[in-house]
């Protein structure tokens, strides 16, 4: 079924006083969310709002290296939101200020990574089973600042806790201008199906905010499903992004009526260039190390040659990606796994610790 034959409605979203051009928002990815894949997806069009990975709040204050690295945005890398996280109140509140007095446009709070070193400290999915904290948490930041403040959760901590309509209905109360929801607990980290039902119960939950619907969106024809059986207004794609970047340009054609367009040979390889392009202009020669791990996401959609891949998995410097890419465009198709890597690797990929 279509967006139209779904009746779905796909004018541009408010979330506060922003107003976001399109219903389908990219999903942080710590270690892959960075300006240079922003960037890129940017470019192929379609894409509303895109949230960088998660950045520690006392380090972003501290102004460390790596968090500077993590907010460094462009002109063209907009409308953005800095995701950040921490068990501590005070140092969410500090962090958000610090981010308002310095023109970044809203800021979501993370309260969904299950991650045993971050919700040791508090943080991540955590925060959710304690509801009255949570919401002292969320109303200090919300009162620090005037950009909107979103959040990202899970359903809750386990089957038995399922505390993300309660916390949404609050948060809401709060001032909080839009929620993010994985449609899954913190128990079953990446596994099991997404629960929409969950999903929907977070929707009803709230009066006017809008929701954002996340977990294992794929193909148009999920997102589509993910609006209609949740209600939700907009739908956030993570992994489906990585799989396949034109993603958010063919729900964009969809949108308008038009039909999806699939990108060429020419175009496939252009866009693995540019994302690497871009990527040297903040890391340099550690871009190398840092784009490896996109060839298992990348290797199915864009053709590449299986004895490439493995080489982009393990490529030292900047001349050798460009004799790859090369090559990848003269053998553009000459492939026979016919699954992405990135998925045949779970349960020891980075998707099982998310
Ligand atoms: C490698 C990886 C890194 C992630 N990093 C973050 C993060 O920094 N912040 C966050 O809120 N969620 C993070 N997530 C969760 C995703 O945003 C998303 O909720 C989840 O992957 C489900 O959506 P998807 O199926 O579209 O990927 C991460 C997930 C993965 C796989």
């Amino acid at each position: 079924m279509t967006s139209a034959q779904l009746n779905l409605d796909e004018s541009p979203i408010k979330i506060g006083t922003r107003l976001i051009p399109t219903r389908y928002f990219l999903a942080p990815l710590a270690g892959y969310t960075h300006l240079a894949f922003r960037r890129v997806i940017r470019e192929l069009g379609g894409l509303g709002l895109a949230t960088t990975d998660l950045v520690l709040a006392s380090q972003l204050v501290a102004e460390s290296q790596k968090s500077k690295k993590l907010i460094e945005t462009t002109p063209d890398d907009t409308p953005l939101s800095i995701q950040i996280f921490s068990g501590v109140k005070a140092e969410l509140v500090r962090a958000a200020k610090w981010l308002e007095d310095r023109g970044y446009a809203s800021i979501d709070i993370n309260m969904g990574c299950p991650m045993a070193k971050i919700n040791g400290s508090g943080g991540g999915a955590r925060l959710m089973c304690d509801t009255d904290g949570a919401c002292a948490s969320i109303g200090e930041v919300v009162n620090a600042v005037t950009v909107p403040v979103t959040v990202k959760m899970r359903l809750g901590w386990d089957r038995e806790n399922l505390t993300a309509p309660v916390l949404a209905r609050e948060f809401e109360k709060l001032g909080v201008a839009a929620i993010t929801i994985h449609g899954r607990t913190r128990q079953q980290g990446f596994h099991g199906e997404v629960d929409r039902e969950g999903i929907k119960a977070v929707v009803e939950a709230v009066e006017n905010i809008p929701v954002v619907g996340n977990g294992d969106v794929r193909t148009l024809e999920d997102a589509h499903q993910m609006r209609a059986e949740t209600g939700c207004q907009a739908v956030a794609i993570g992994r489906g992004a990585m799989l396949d970047p034109w993603i958010f340009a063919k729900l964009a054609q969809v949108a308008t009526g038009e039909t999806p367009t699939e990108p060429n040979a020419d175009e496939q390889v252009n866009f693995l260039r540019r994302h690497f392009h871009y990527m040297t202009q903040q890391y340099d020669d550690y871009s190398c190390l840092l784009f490896r791990k996109f060839a298992g996401w990348y290797g199915l959609k864009l053709g590449i040659p299986d004895d490439l891949e493995d080489r982009l998995r393990r490529f030292e410097s900047i001349s050798e990606f460009d004799e790859i890419a090369d090559q990848i465009r003269a053998r553009h198709g000459e492939r026979e796994a016919t699954l992405p890597t990135a998925l045949i690797k779970v349960p020891n990929g980075p998707v099982e610790r998310w």
